[in-house]
């Protein structure tokens, strides 16, 4: 059930679990089916994992409904509360290794990005353990003098969760620490590229102390785990990040199976507007950072920026300079090296994915300008960071999510038509927005239809601040007080202290 796989820019030699984690035990799965995943940087095999299938996924929500009714919903907040405290320390102690495996594993440069992730992993996961010990929820409701009423917030059960492949450990830990805070047990299927991290993370909730089936990590492909797990009848809720279109079926397998409410963090196109009065450096600095961290694979990259025509010259300018000096492969191209910031994307098919849209933009005549080359036999699945400048609004290149390191930069007028380009979109996750005029940035807080507004910056998510997409961009909130909530349902209880009978 363990694999050694051995990291040598950073020195490290460590057993990779590969079987699906049920209670608290590394299993096969029941037909033998593998994946293989790959080091995007490289394109090599790195390992193979076991694939969860339909009885699989019966047996982890079953290991979940046991925990759920025998232990887990019988604990206080308190007791869940150490239990998360015990697992951030457990994932400080292992942050460099749990880095390591996620630049390993999709890309991400190893010093900018994968670090940060683990740090962001660590606050959330104290951040749960400290806001489920102030668990008031609740109310009393005085109905008459001779009754009340009292709301309880109740865990829903058993809750299956699936995530992507962009933030594997920092994706699945906005949805466990909050779920497991609230008193639920998790079934929760990893992205099929990149499961590495999730499944070796799974024996710190077992040193930390959660019981057994508690959490339940089901590694496998989307149609199959993925779609068991959102039909599945004895699953309460279902939360999901991912594309829209998946997030599509997984609400309409919820609704067929059991009606179980859904949480849906999917696409966005999100816009940043740039006014004529900004700090032009300021905001051409957070407008690379947005598009080109990750290498353009977020859920709320800045992929259309509006700039005001007088600016305009001179914002491309600044834009591309500061692109170029902080967005970089580096000389060997290894995300583990210091120098690489920007990654390969994750797969030769999103590397595929994301060429067609630059292809696309190419056969319409579109401007198109990028930075670094590459070499034309490189190895790894890398995309030069490109932008386009006179992109029609109708065209895809301004209307789908593209998630790689390609822009669209468009000018505009004045204030109400950068407002009605920005809101243009099916999509509605995030914005930006960049002035030093109080009056238009309060404005654009108003009137824009997106989940998250910045003013003076972009891509800087805080985890005590609620996170989730208008229109198709999602439904629910993570992060935040809201991130418990989320798993957190409402029961009423009617008092009655009369001691004669009902009087109609
Ligand atoms: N909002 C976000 O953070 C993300 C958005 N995307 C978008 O999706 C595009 C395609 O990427 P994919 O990897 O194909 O994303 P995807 O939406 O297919 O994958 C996300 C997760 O959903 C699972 N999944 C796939 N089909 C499923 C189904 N029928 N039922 C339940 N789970 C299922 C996958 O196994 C994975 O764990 C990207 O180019 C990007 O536009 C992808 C990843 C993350
Ligand atoms: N920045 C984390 C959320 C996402 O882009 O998927």
């Amino acid at each position: 059930m363990f694999t050694p796989i051995h990291i040598p820019q950073v020195g490290i030699t460590y057993k990779q679990p590969i079987g699906l984690f049920i209670n608290n035990e590394y299993v096969k799965s029941k037909d033998g089916s593998l994946i293989d995943t790959f080091n995007p940087a490289t394109g090599e095999k790195i390992t193979s994992f076991y694939a969860a299938g339909t009885a699989d996924i019966d047996e982890a929500v079953q290991a979940a409904r046991n925990a759920y009714e025998d232990v887990w919903s019988k604990t206080t907040p308190s007791e869940r509360s150490e239990l998360l405290w015990k697992l951030a320390s457990l994932v400080e102690r292992d942050k460099k290794l749990l880095a390591a495996m996620e630049t390993l594993d999709s890309g991400k440069p190893y010093h900018s990005n994968a670090l940060g992730d683990l740090d962001q992993i660590i606050s959330v996961t104290k951040y749960y353990a400290g806001v489920v010990q102030n668990l008031t929820q609740g109310k009393q409701i005085p109905v008459s003098h001779d009754k009340f009423a009292v709301t309880f917030e109740v865990p829903y059960g058993v809750v299956g969760q699936v995530v992507p492949w962009n933030y594997p450990l920092a994706m699945a830990s906005w949805k466990m620490q909050g779920c497991l805070a609230a008193g639920n047990t998790i079934v929760i299927k990893p992205a099929e590229n990149t499961s590495l991290s999730l499944l070796y993370f799974a024996q710190l909730f077992v040193e930390a102390g959660f019981p057994p089936g508690v959490v339940n990590i089901v590694p496998g492909h989307g149609a199959q785990a993925g779609t068991a797990l959102a039909a599945h009848p004895d699953v309460d809720k279902v939360a999901f990040t991912g594309s829209t279109k998946v997030g599509q079926a997984v609400m309409e397998a919820a609704g067929k199976s059991n009606l179980k409410p859904v949480t849906l963090e999917c696409g966005g196109k999100s816009p940043a507007v740039v006014f004529e009065d900004a700090e032009i450096e300021q905001a051409a600095e957070w407008c690379a950072l947005g598009i080109f961290y990750n290498s353009g694979q977020n859920c709320t990259a800045n992929s259309r920026i509006y700039v005001q025509e007088s600016i305009y010259e001179k914002f491309l300018q600044e834009f591309k300079a500061q692109a170029a000096k902080a967005w970089k492969f580096g000389a060997k191209r290894d995300p583990f090296d210091e120098e690489c910031t920007l990654g390969p994307v994750i797969s030769e098919v999103q590397q595929k994915r994301v060429k067609s849209y630059i292809e696309h933009g190419v056969k319409e005549g579109l401007n198109i300008e990028t930075l670094h080359e590459l070499p034309a036999d490189v190895k790894g699945f890398f995309v030069q960071p490109t932008f386009f400048t006179n992109v029609p609004q109708s065209s895809k290149l301004n209307r789908e999510e593209i998630f790689g390191p390609v822009a669209v930069i468009s000018t505009f007028k004045n204030e109400s038509e950068a407002l009605k380009l920005a809101n243009d979109t099916n999509y509605g996750l995030a914005s930006a927005v960049f002035t030093q005029n109080i009056g238009v940035a309060t404005r654009f807080v108003r009137d824009i239809k997106a989940g998250t507004v910045w003013v003076n910056s972009s891509n800087d998510e805080e985890i005590s601040v609620p996170f989730g997409g208008f229109k198709m961009s999602g439904i629910g909130r993570e992060l935040g007080e809201a991130g418990l909530g989320s798993y957190l349902q409402t029961k009423s209880a009617h008092f009655n202290l009369s001691v004669s009978a009902h009087k109609l």
